[in-house]
């Protein structure tokens, strides 16, 4: 089973996050690039980091009309990422869209609720409900769009899972037991999202901002 692990590589220094990814290579089964590093580093920065040999994650989270976000899938298809993020509220014709501008061998997957927030901030932004309910319906959108999966919590994923038996799961916010939650308000630990169908962990601060980054990236790898 290849390691699920994907270090998000939000480090402002190209140098820097080239160092840090080369550190962990051997504990993780690939890297995220997002907004931090794509917006201060561009294209060139992703071939930079396209040399280490890991698959690449780009979680640019694309949200615009429909023709706007084709556009912008075809111009990073040179980039090949193994997956893209686009936002789910973008609604149905944008997802059926970024996905026939993807490249066949990308996933594309869709962000459904921020595990930054919990219920009250998406009361705040008009929705009422609980998360689980939201992220289901959103679940359900990029389904029926044609997307290869979502982005949700670890709170969420099994019971995604069980409503969508072959999508690709893609699980930020983790936080391995103990560590700091930081401004992550729907955590749980890996070995948990995991263990009820998490395809990809998405894993930042616990490794990057770790005092010795191979260490943790190491034990976190020991509890899968
Ligand atoms: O709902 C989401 C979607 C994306 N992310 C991204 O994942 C990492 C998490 O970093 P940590 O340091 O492990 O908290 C980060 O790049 C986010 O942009 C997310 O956290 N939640």
């Amino acid at each position: 089973m290849s390691n699920p692990i994907y270090l998000a590589l939000d480090v402002p220094q190209l140098d820097a996050a080239k160092a840090l990814a080369s550190k962990v290579k051997g504990h993780i089964g690939g890297v995220k690039l997002g907004l931090e590093f794509f917006c201060a580093h561009g294209t060139h920065g992703v071939h930079e980091i396209a040399q280490l040999g890991l698959p690449l994650f780009l979680d640019l989270k694309l949200h615009d009309i429909p023709n706007t976000v084709a556009g912008a899938m075809q111009s990073l298809h040179v980039l090949e990422p193994a997956i893209m993020t686009v936002h789910a509220s973008g609604g149905r014709a944008m997802m059926e869209d970024a996905k026939a501008a993807a490249g066949e061998n990308t996933k594309v997957v869709a962000v459904t609720m921020l595990t930054s927030l919990d219920e009250r901030d998406l009361e705040r932004t008009g929705v009422s409900g609980s998360p689980h309910d939201h992220v289901m319906r959103l679940a359900e959108l990029a389904q029926a769009s044609g997307l290869d999966g979502i982005v949700c919590s670890g709170q969420e994923v099994g019971s995604v899972h069980k409503q969508w038996k072959d999508g690709f799961f893609v699980v930020p916010g983790l936080r391995p037991g103990g560590k700091a939650t930081a401004d992550q308000k729907r955590v749980v630990t890996p070995r948990k999202a995991r263990d009820d169908g998490a395809s990809v962990l998405v894993i930042g601060r616990p490794i990057s901002r770790a005092d010795d980054p191979l260490t943790a990236a190491r034990d976190i790898e020991a509890t899968l």
